[in-house]
């Protein structure tokens, strides 16, 4: 294979200009050429393209965002579009693609190696829900933003003995709520993957008020429900003034982390390699600290498990 293609699609996470930036230099060190495909699927099927060198892919290991740009293009879904992105490909003597996003990317990705050309997938999302592999792009990152936010909404908190309803990203995966609600100490989570139970919620808020405590965290995904209305529910049961914060896409930009930035070197590599090994249709992923591959179909055919058992913890530890 003497040149490749990179593309970001699906929603932006921190860590991927890291990743393109390790994608180009790795085939460079192969004498391998490759080009950047704007705007996701759409720059694909549009013809897109922009030959990258080592320089055009300098100072930007530490940038939020992605370079390449990225877009939802629903139209991909059609063979015929996937047809013409491959012939544009072969135009420009392209012979391999690497597409970094989530599960609706792999699919992309999984249609145009059906049709005999050749991709691998690398997983570029802040909700960490790619099945397969234990951690994505940017999902680091993001845990650190929350954290973050949430120690400044707690100083806050504590001066004025309030209680706060943190609503974060994680449209079908309580990746982040979790993760930061441990991390944060939150009293209360509710993630898509559990039921959540609001006589627990407002018996612990109950109980922390009762031994003095001066700040109450709650934090609930997006996936559950809205932030203000989970506020609502509860102010109706305690009568306590709730108020909200919900964070938004703070949590989709800022710099990578250096655990995203090391993870991106390790996937930008591995995915080059598969396609000089000529071994399309593949994903990578990080699992024990090694680096695997797995069939890309694994990461859209299951279902993202969230790890749970970091659910029963959070409720062990904010008795
Ligand atoms: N079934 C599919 N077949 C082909 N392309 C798809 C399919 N599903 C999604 N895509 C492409 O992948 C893009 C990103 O998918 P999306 O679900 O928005 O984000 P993510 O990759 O982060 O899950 C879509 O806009 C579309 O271009
Ligand atoms: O910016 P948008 O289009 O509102 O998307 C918001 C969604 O994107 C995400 O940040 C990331 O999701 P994807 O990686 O699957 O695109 C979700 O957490 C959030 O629900
Ligand atoms: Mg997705």
């Amino acid at each position: 294979m003497k040149k490749i293609a990179v593309l970001t699609s699906g929603g932006d996470a921190p860590g991927m200009n890291a990743v393109i930036r390790a994608v180009v230099r790795k085939a460079r060190f192969h004498n391998v050429d490759v080009v950047g495909v704007y705007h996701g699927y759409e720059g694909l099927y549009n013809g897109n393209f922009e030959l990258l060198d080592i320089g055009s892919v300098g100072d930007i290991i530490q940038r939020g965002g992605t370079k390449l740009y990225s877009a939802r293009f629903p139209e991909f879904k059609q063979d015929n579009i996937q047809y013409r992105a491959i012939e544009r490909m072969k135009e420009e003597g392209i012979e391999g693609l690497v597409v970094i996003g989530g599960d609706g990317t792999y699919r992309g990705a999984m249609q145009l190696t059906d049709k005999g050309f050749p991709c691998v997938g690398i997983p570029g999302t802040i909700d960490n829900d790619v099945p397969g592999t234990e951690y994505t792009i940017g999902f680091d990152t993001a845990l650190n933003t929350v954290v973050e936010s949430i120690d400044k909404i707690r100083d806050t908190a504590t001066s004025h003995e309030n209680t706060f309803v943190i609503e974060v990203m994680g449209r079908d995966a309580g990746d982040i709520a979790l993760w930061a609600g441990l991390a944060a100490g939150a009293e209360s989570i509710l993630i898509p993957e559990e039921a959540y139970d609001l006589d627990d919620i407002v018996t612990r808020l109950e109980r922390g008020v009762a031994r003095g405590k001066r700040h109450s965290i709650i934090i609930v995904a997006e996936g559950v429900m809205n932030g203000h209305k989970l506020a609502n529910l509860l102010e109706e049961r305690t009568g306590i003034k709730i108020r909200t914060s919900v964070l938004g896409h703070i949590q989709r930009g800022g710099s990578p982390s250096a655990r995203d930035r090391v993870l991106a070197g390790r996937f930008g590599a591995r995915a080059v390699e598969l396609l000089l090994e000529n071994k399309g249709g593949r994903a990578v992923g990080v699992k024990n600290h090694a680096i695997i591959d797995y069939d890309l179909r694994k990461a859209f055919e299951t279902k993202h498990q969230a790890d749970l058992s970091l659910y029963t913890l959070s409720k062990e530890l904010s008795i």
